[in-house]
């Protein structure tokens, strides 16, 4: 007969469902030797021949249990000895859980003694598994110096970390027990509302998370400038909302640097921006300062997605000469450089734009760059260029700006004979002039004689003033007969002009001018205007108020 079933004085049927059982089963005498093992105990110790074993050896770990053991008091009930022992760690690396028990006679007197074994080692690993991915997280939100919460919308209850409470100054005991009136206390009131409406659309299902930036007091008293975010993890059996996890990131460094930086774009003159050009030729600028109000007439928000408008202010002139400069620092990857006119609210502003580009992933080319007005220093260079170029008094061109043209003149004959006439001019008896009128009036004398220039001239010729009394008029493309027709209209026009005198007496003066043509003999300019001079002086000499050809 089967031990087990001479043990129980059960049914053979019992011994059979054991076999099948998942658990391991050990039954054994008083003297602690194995009477009955079933397929799970063999398997679980790893030993076919369980039989007559005893127990303390089979299973040490039962030794100071074993020991205790008294078989002749009377047992109340069937409860264990030994209940979830320590998981024990056998040979292979397997965790088991041991159960040690009396079986009890119906007289309550302990009979044999029996031993559940329960193979354990998925469970364990599985628990080391979820604590080393606890540790895991516990370091990435650690190393993220996030600030965790945890929140039951339901009871208002609030689990916060370490770190949560360290962020505003304090520990986290010193905080506990936290709700989320805890976290209110902390916000600031003006910040308190955007924070509530954004989780409110979270609940509502119109964010898939809820993300906000908000201002918490520290314990010090400053404000710090807080990242929250928060996501709806659980709700009630009827729909309402349960629990929400998140994090708090102090971002108060961040936060400081980039008002510094939009106070330094706000003061910077000009417009500091990044200008985004990708594959498709679309382009956008993903950042522009307030500057571009004044420098295009646009808000950033307008040129955040699209950068037309900015192109449609552009000078019409100026249009092509922009879009080739960028499209040449786009393939050279060089600095782009430029100079261009907007046109805007009816005005027209000169501005030089400087960036440098860089090259994206997907090959979006962005610069980082400042664009500035130049519409004063264009216009003082203006201004410049053109004093350099003409005389203070009567606005025509000075002597150092003829004598470049009669040069440039003096070229294009050389290289194509094309006829060129030069007129010297020479007010008659101006020192008269000064003398009886003043000086002021000399000088509005000369003022209008430049007029009469103005005025009978064609615009292809050109005026100068070579000093005192004595201009220069270079006609391009004339000969010397045609050149005379021009002398002697000037001539003729300035004898008959009223000049206001300083008695408020009209008076009238004359013009000796001498007219001379490039031709073979002129080996360089000055010998050209030094005919013409001669020929200025024979006028002079043949009693003034005349035109006299260059020999
Ligand atoms: N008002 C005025 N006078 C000037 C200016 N530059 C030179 N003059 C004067 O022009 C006069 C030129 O006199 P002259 O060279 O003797 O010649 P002129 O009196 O015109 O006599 P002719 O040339 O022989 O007809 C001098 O008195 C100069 O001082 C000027 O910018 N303004």
């Amino acid at each position: 007969m089967h031990p087990f079933i001479d043990f129980l004085n059960a049914s053979d049927e019992l011994a059979q469902i054991s076999e099948q059982l998942s658990e391991g089963v050990l039954v054994a005498n008083r003297q602690g030797l194995v009477h009955f093992a079933n397929k799970a105990a063999r398997r679980a110790l790893g030993n076919d021949n369980l039989l007559e074993q005893p127990l303390a050896q089979l299973l040490p770990w039962l030794s100071p249990y074993l020991e205790k053991l008294d078989f002749d008091q009377p047992r109340p009930d069937r409860s264990p000895l030994v209940s979830a022992l320590p998981v024990a760690l056998d040979s292979e690396g397997r965790h088991l859980r041991l159960n040690l028990s009396y079986l009890l006679a119906s007289n309550r007197q302990p009979k044999a003694l029996l031993v559940l074994i329960k193979d354990v080692t998925l469970s364990v690993r599985d628990r080391e598994r979820l604590q080393s991915q606890k540790t895991r997280l516990e370091t990435i939100i650690d190393g993220t110096r996030a600030g965790t919460w945890e929140w039951n919308v339901q009871t208002g209850e609030n689990i916060i970390n370490e770190r949560w409470a360290q962020m505003l100054g304090y520990t986290k005991a010193e905080l506990e027990p936290t709700t989320e009136a805890t976290f209110q206390s902390f916000v600031h009131p003006d910040d308190w509302v955007g924070t509530s409406a954004k989780v409110k659309r979270h609940f509502d299902g119109e964010l898939p998370f809820y993300d906000h930036v908000c201002r918490m007091r520290h314990r010090d008293g400053h404000w710090i400038w807080v990242h929250d975010r928060g996501r709806l993890t659980s709700r009630t059996a009827d729909g309402k909302p349960l629990w929400v996890t998140g994090t708090h990131i102090d971002i108060t460094d961040s936060k400081e640097a980039e008002e510094r930086l939009s106070k330094l774009a706000k003061t910077i003159p000009g417009l500091i921006y990044q200008y985004a050009l990708d594959r498709d030729g679309h382009s956008w600028f993903p950042y522009a300062s307030e500057g571009i109000r004044d420098i295009y007439g646009l808000s950033p928000q307008q040129v955040q997605d699209d950068a037309s408008l900015v192109f449609d202010r552009v000078h019409p002139d100026d249009q092509d000469a922009l879009a080739q400069s960028i499209s040449l620092s786009a393939n050279s990857l060089n600095k782009w450089h430029c100079q261009y006119r907007v046109c805007f609210d009816g005005k027209e502003q000169w501005l030089e734009g400087n960036s440098i580009p860089e090259l994206l992933d997907d090959g979006t080319v962005l610069w980082h760059g400042l664009i500035t007005d130049i519409t004063e220093r264009k216009h003082l260079e203006e201004q410049l260029r053109t004093l350099s170029l003409t005389d203070e008094l009567t606005g025509l061109y000075n002597r150092r700006h003829l004598f470049q043209a009669l040069e440039d003149a003096y070229q294009r004959h050389q290289r194509y004979q094309t006829p060129c006439s030069v007129l010297l001019i020479d007010v008659d008896h101006f020192k008269q002039i000064n003398d009886n009128h003043g000086h002021h009036v000399g000088d509005a004398v000369l003022k209008r004689l430049a007029d009469l220039f103005r005025e009978k001239l064609r615009v292809t010729d050109l005026a100068g003033r070579l000093g005192g009394e004595e201009f220069l008029v270079l006609l391009g493309d004339t000969t010397l007969e045609g050149a005379k027709k021009a002398a002697e209209l000037l001539c003729q026009a300035f004898a008959v002009l009223d000049l206001p005198g300083d008695d408020g007496l009209p008076f009238r003066a004359t013009l000796s001018i001498g007219v001379a043509s490039l031709g073979q003999e002129d080996d360089e300019v000055s010998t050209l205007v030094s005919r013409a001079d001669k020929a200025v002086y024979r006028a002079k000499h043949q009693g003034r108020n005349r035109v006299c050809l260059a020999h």
